[in-house]
This record gives C-alpha cells, structure tokens and sequence, in this order.
C-alpha cells in the first residue's frame, strides 16, 4: 500500500531526505577539519623529537581513519556545487534497508556508508531494477537538489506486492523531468537517471574493444563520459597511471562535454578534440573544417605513399654533389652514390633522427676513395673532411632537420604534388589538396582538422623535428665565405640534430574512448591508434550519422582496430533527445536515402510538429532575425541556427545586430560543428545545402534535424527549394 501524493507529503519526504543529506555533508566537513589536524599533529610528531622513537602506527593509524571521507571531501571540491547534488539517490529494499546513492561514497565515523558511490556494485540495482525485476528493491527514489538542498523527488514502485504501508511514493518519474529540463550550453551527467541498457554499457569490462552503437539521442556521448568515470573507480591504479584519453569531433563538442566528468568528480581524463590529438608531437591546433573535396582525400589511406614520398623529396633543386678536398687531393660524391648512401641509411632510420648515420656513411664513402698515397690516419682524415665548409653546407641541402609542418606545406605546390601523388591521385583530388595549402600563411599556418592526421603520420615517417634552430638554413648557405662564422654555425647545429632515435614521441593511454567515431578517417584511425598501441577501447558512433561518403570503409578501420581483441557491443535503442514529432520528419529524410539506418524510438512528445518554412533569398536574412527572436521566447534555453556553409558569413551577418540580449543562447554554425550538440529550439537553413555541401549528403542533414530537445524549425530558400523533404512532409 502506498499513500496519495499531496503537497503536505511531498514537503514531509523532502524534508527527511534533507536530514540524511544534513548528515553527510556535516560528516564530509567533520572528516576534512580531523583529517587536517590530524595530519599536521602527524608531521609535528614525526618531525619534533628526533632522538624518541615514534611509533609509525600512531601517525598512520589516526590518519586512516579519516582518510576516506577526507578523500571524498577532497573529490567533493571539484562538484558544481551551484547545479549538482552530491547525494541523488535512495533505494528501499524489501528488507527494511535503505541505500543512499550519491557521487562518491561516504561513510560515518563506524565505516557504515552514508552514501554509496554510483559505481559500486551496491549502487547496480539503483539503475538496473524494474518493475519486471525489482532486485529486492521496493522504491527507488531520485532526490533534485541545488548544492545541498534537496528541492524535489521523483520515485518509481518496483514491488508494490511488498511495500510496507504507508510507504510514500511521489513526483513524474525523475527521467521524464530531466528530459524536459531547458538545455544550457554544456552536458549535464545523467547519473541520477541512467537507465538499464545503459547501464551495461558503463559497466562492461574494460579489456579489448566496447562498441557503442545507437541513433541520434540515445545517449551514447553522455554513456561513454559515465564509463570513464566508471573505469577510473573500478580500476582506478591501471587508469590513472596509464591515462584515460577521450577523443571528440571539435573543440566546441569537447567544451560542451567537458563539465560532465568533474561533476562525476573525475578529473584525471585527457579529453581532445580529433584535430588537436597530434598536438603532443607537432604543434597544432586543427579546427578549420576542409571543404568535403579536400577533405575525403586527405582522409583516404592514399595519402600514405603520397606522403612517404613527399618526406623523400630533396629540399634543393638541381643535382646534388659532395666535394671536399684533403691534403690536395679531391673528392667527389655524384648523385648516384648520394641516392644510394640515403636509401641505405633510411632503411634503418628516420630521416631525422639520423643524420649522424648518413654522416658516418659519408665519411666512409669518401675514405674509400682516398688515394692510398695519401698519409692520413681515419680519426683525422674524419675531422678534415667535417671542418670544412662544403662539408657543413652541403649537410643542410642534403640532410636537413624536417619540420613535419613545413613538409605538409609543400604540398601547395601543384608541380611538387604532381610529382609525388602521380598515379595515386587524380586531377580533381590534387586540385583540391593543393588548394587547400596554398593559400595558408607559411609562418602561420590554421590547419584543418584532417591536417592533424597527415602531421600525425609526416612525424611517423621522418621523426620528430629536433630542436628548433633559429638559422634559416637558406640564409646560412649565403653567408659561405666566412669561415670562422659557418663553423660556429655549424657547432650549433650540431648538439640540436641529436635526437635520442628509439625515443618515441608519442603520449599512449591504457585507454581511448573515440566519440562520433563514424567519421574518424582512416588515416585518423592511424593518429589514434599510435596513441592507443596496448590500450582498451571504447568506441562509440551511428554510421547513419557519418559525414564520411563511405561507410564501409568505417567498418573496415574498426575491424582492423579490432584483430582478434575480444570485442563487446551494445546497443542503444531509445533516443532522449528528440520530441517524437520532430524524430518522425528527420528519420523519414535519412531511411529515404539508407534504409538500413539505425533507428531509436523517441519515447517523449511535445505536440509540436515541426515548422516547415520557406523564404525568398531576399528575405532571408530579416526573416530568420525574426524567427531567432520568436523562438527565443518560445524555449528557455538554447537556440541553434543550422547553415550550409556557403550561407554562414551572409546569415552571422544578418544575425548578429539584432541579437541584443539573446546572443549567449544562439550559436550559428553548420552541420559538422553541430555534431554531438543539443539545443532546446533549432533552425536548419536550406536543408537542400546542406545536402549538396557535405560529402554525407542527407546523412549529415539527419544530424541538423535531430538536434533539437524541444522545436524544430526548417527553412527553405527560393522556388523550387525543398527537394530533401520526405513524401510526408511535402
Ligand atoms: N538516462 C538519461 N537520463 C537523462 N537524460 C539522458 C539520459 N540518456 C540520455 N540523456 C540525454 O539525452 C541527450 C542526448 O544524449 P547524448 O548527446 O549522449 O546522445 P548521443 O547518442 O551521443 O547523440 P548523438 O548521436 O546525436 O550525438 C542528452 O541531453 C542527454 O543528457
């Protein structure tokens, strides 16, 4: 038996979790004030009488016994005390216990726990009971607090059969309230309601390969942050000594996700945005998003050869040669023997981290030819040849430290380009590649977030750059007549060039969780992969959602990631994102065009059926203004404007003056920045460009659609436009 909500029991409840709540947040201050006292009564101890004999155990023992609430106040720090509470959960069990469950665990001067941590087995049943299948649950109850006051509650009867009477049992259902909620501009945790098939996904091993799939909404971003966190506790030695690296599509995605884990009260995980993860061995920031032309080729694994050949491509034009004279007589490298002496020595080096090999190769090659009239011992005939300036000049035309930067940059160069992606690349693709460089400021170059897997693989190839010189080696060849002064040079050079060949650069995780992976480019995969050798992952993605042309070829770079690691996949079925009305219209657009996409059902209805406009091109700057501010006082929160991104400039332009105070709620921005994102009302600008635009066509319309929480609104532009709109909706 249960008794009847009125707002009298509702205050009552509240206020007896409130003294719960009183009590581990007096326990948690308790703890940190002894813990302080007792570690300096610890240091005075240890520290004070050197000559009496102190056991360790008195020092220790007080310590450890506070330790642990001590460490949970520490964690507690980093909560938004503003937003989350630390305690958001209470299980009643059938046999009179009651289990509180909250961020972190806590526990009373007896160890008997106060709170349990979410990620404790304990807490399991919390998020896997159902009605079906109570777990020796009665009720489970949801607890909303803002810091440490409890302002509502939210319980679900999972075995009424075994209710004590009088047992209370008040609110919606906690899911449907958090889904309903007005969005900000970044992630919440979902911590308090995860649900069952998610639950599963957080909790599975973390050893080979876990795939999370599922459509829009489902979850799968804000699942995968959960299981970090879960990893980090379960495992918490391997993970935090061997790294947690979380790798998502953008810097506006990473800044939008990056409050969820220190609301779990982790803090520990690396968290990149794919054109940053080389960062740790060039440097770079790659956000600029390529044209869809330049884009699929750098991604495409034909740009291997091409940029294996690229690092070989000599630095000078016309034929190289080495001359250098000894006690009179001269000695002379021709091209031939320099090709071979280079072959040689790359077989076993990279190009940077071995010129000491290729100048010992040389030194051979010229002693081989010396005269045997010619008295000189090796050691000196050695130092005869490197002091002079032929010698030191000829190094930097032959042999010089590469900056995998500036390698890429010369791709710009359509002759060069031709030269080394004959036969791999068309005319089309080369147009395209060398486009994109060739307008980039050498000093300054903003490079693309495909550029940071080509950067990624330059380094592979030729190592990593040594330390940087200040000389332009250009320069330096045109001072060669001062001797004195290029043997100074020279010296510099020299402690600079030498790198330590078996160092690896690269930063490695114990393990790599990739998010929106379905457009990972297979050179992409490579980058991740370097950073992820022995690591577990977890991959999360909807091919459905790729703005990559083919798919396939996602499979097979998971399948080579996979080999014969044990894999594990879950499935995500139900989308909390999307309004029932607006996911008919946008699941109807993408199963037109691949009707094997991946389906969520979207379980909650706003009775608003999305708005399908249309304006002339003359119009539309003023009338997505309007529609802005119209929708701006429609929803709470976020809007966002969704562009081709031939119209972006003209649309922020018309956008921007009549803002005022909305501006902190609207982003405009195109389809590929809006992945992974959420707003509560969204605007999608010419939906027929954004199709044309994006090498994933209606596949990447699908995502524009499927952003909204609460509206959606569509806008065409000029007669004949609407060519994307399902039969449904025409
Ligand atoms: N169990 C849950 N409780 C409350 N909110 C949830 C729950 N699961 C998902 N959500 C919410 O649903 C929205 C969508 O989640 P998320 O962004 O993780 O989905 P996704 O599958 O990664 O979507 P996409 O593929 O479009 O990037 C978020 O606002 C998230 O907080």
């Amino acid at each position: 038996m249960t008794s009847h909500e009125s707002e009298s029991t509702v205050e009552r409840e509240i206020a007896i979790e409130q003294a719960h709540v009183d009590q581990v947040y007096a326990r948690l201050a308790e703890a940190t004030r002894t813990a302080e006292q007792v570690a300096s009564q610890g240091r005075r101890l240890f520290q004070s009488d050197r000559t009496s004999f102190v056991r360790e155990e008195d020092g220790t023992g007080l310590y450890e016994r506070d330790v642990f609430a001590f460490q949970a106040a520490r964690r507690l720090a980093t909560l938004d005390a503003e937003h989350e509470g630390l305690v958001f959960g209470r299980l009643d069990r059938n046999d009179a216990e009651v289990r509180y469950i909250g961020r972190i665990g806590v526990r009373d001067d007896d160890y008997e726990p106060l709170v349990i941590d979410w990620r404790a087995r304990a807490a399991e049943p919390f998020y896997r009971a159902t009605p079906a299948d109570p777990m020796g649950i009665v009720r489970r109850r949801v607890l909303r607090s803002r810091g440490t006051t409890v302002i509502g509650i939210e319980d679900d009867l999972l075995d009424g059969e075994n209710a004590d009477e009088g047992l209370v049992v008040v609110g919606e259902g906690a899911l449907m309230a958090a889904l309903s909620r007005a969005r900000g501009p970044q992630m919440r945790d979902i911590v308090a309601t995860i649900q069952g098939e998610q639950d599963e996904a957080i909790r599975a091993p973390y050893q080979g390969v876990t795939i999370i799939s599922g459509g829009p909404g489902t979850g799968k971003t804000v699942v995968a942050l959960h299981r970090a966190a879960y990893l980090l506790y379960s495992h918490r030695k391997r993970f935090e000594r061997g790294g947690v690296l979380v790798v998502g599509p953008s810097r506006v995605f990473m800044n939008y996700i990056e409050r969820v884990l220190p609301s779990l009260g982790e803090d520990s995980v690396t968290l990149r945005s794919v054109g940053t993860v080389a960062s740790d061995v060039v440097d770079l920031r790659g956000e600029r998003v390529d044209p869809a032309a330049a884009a699929v080729v750098k991604g495409s694994l034909r740009m291997l050869p091409v940029l294996r050949r690229l690092a070989d491509e000599p630095w000078v034009t016309g034929p190289l040669e080495l001359r250098v004279s000894i006690k009179g007589e001269v000695l002379t490298l021709r091209e031939a023997q320099l090709t071979r002496i280079r072959t040689e020595v790359l077989r076993h080096h990279k190009i940077n981290s071995s010129r000491p090999a290729a100048e010992k190769a040389l030194l051979d090659a010229l002693w081989q030819q010396l005269d045997g009239e010619v008295d000189v011992e090796r050691a000196v005939f050695d130092d005869l040849v490197t002091d002079q300036a032929s010698w030191t000049m000829f190094l930097h035309a032959w042999w010089p430290p590469l900056d995998a930067r500036a390698v890429l940059l010369r791709l710009g160069d359509p002759a060069l380009l031709a030269r080394v992606a004959g036969g791999r690349l068309d005319q089309a693709e080369q147009r395209a590649l060398s486009g994109s460089y060739a307008g980039l400021d050498p000093a300054r170059p903003v490079w693309s977030v495909a550029d940071g897997a080509l950067l990624d693989e330059l380094v592979a190839i030729i190592g990593p750059a040594p330390i940087e010189v200040e000389e332009d080696p250009t320069l330096f060849l045109t001072q060669g007549t001062d001797i004195s002064e290029l043997v100074t040079t020279a010296d510099r050079y020299r402690p600079a060039l030498e790198v330590d060949p078996g160092a690896d650069p690269h930063e490695r995780y114990a393990h790599v969780l990739v998010d929106e992976a379905q457009d990972i480019t297979p050179m992409q995969w490579r980058m991740l992969r370097r950073r992820g050798s022995q690591a577990s992952w977890t991959i999360v993605g909807d091919t459905a959602q790729s703005s990559w042309p083919n798919p396939a070829e996602y499979a097979r770079a998971l399948e080579d990631l996979i080999g014969s690691a044990p894999v594990r996949r879950f499935r995500m079925s139900t989308n909390y994102r999307s309004p029932s009305e607006v996911f008919a219209l946008a699941s109807a657009v993408v199963a037109r065009d691949f009707p094997d996409a991946d389906l969520p059902t979207a379980v909650r209805s706003t009775g608003i059926e999305p708005e399908l406009l249309r304006v002339t091109e003359e119009r539309l700057g003023e009338e997505v203004a309007a529609l802005v501010r119209r929708l701006g006082e429609q929803v709470e929160g976020t809007i966002g404007v969704v562009c081709p991104p031939s119209r972006l400039q003209a649309v922020d332009a018309a956008l921007l003056p009549g803002l005022d105070g909305l501006a902190p709620r609207v982003a405009l921005l195109t389809a590929l920045e809006a992945k992974g994102l959420e707003y509560d009302a969204v605007v999608v600008l010419s939906p027929d460009d954004i199709v044309a635009e994006h090498s994933g066509g209606s596949r990447v319309l699908y995502v524009a659609l499927t952003r909204p929480t609460q509206r959606l609104v569509t806008v065409d532009v000029g007669p004949g436009s609407g060519r994307w709109r399902p039969d449904t909706a025409r």
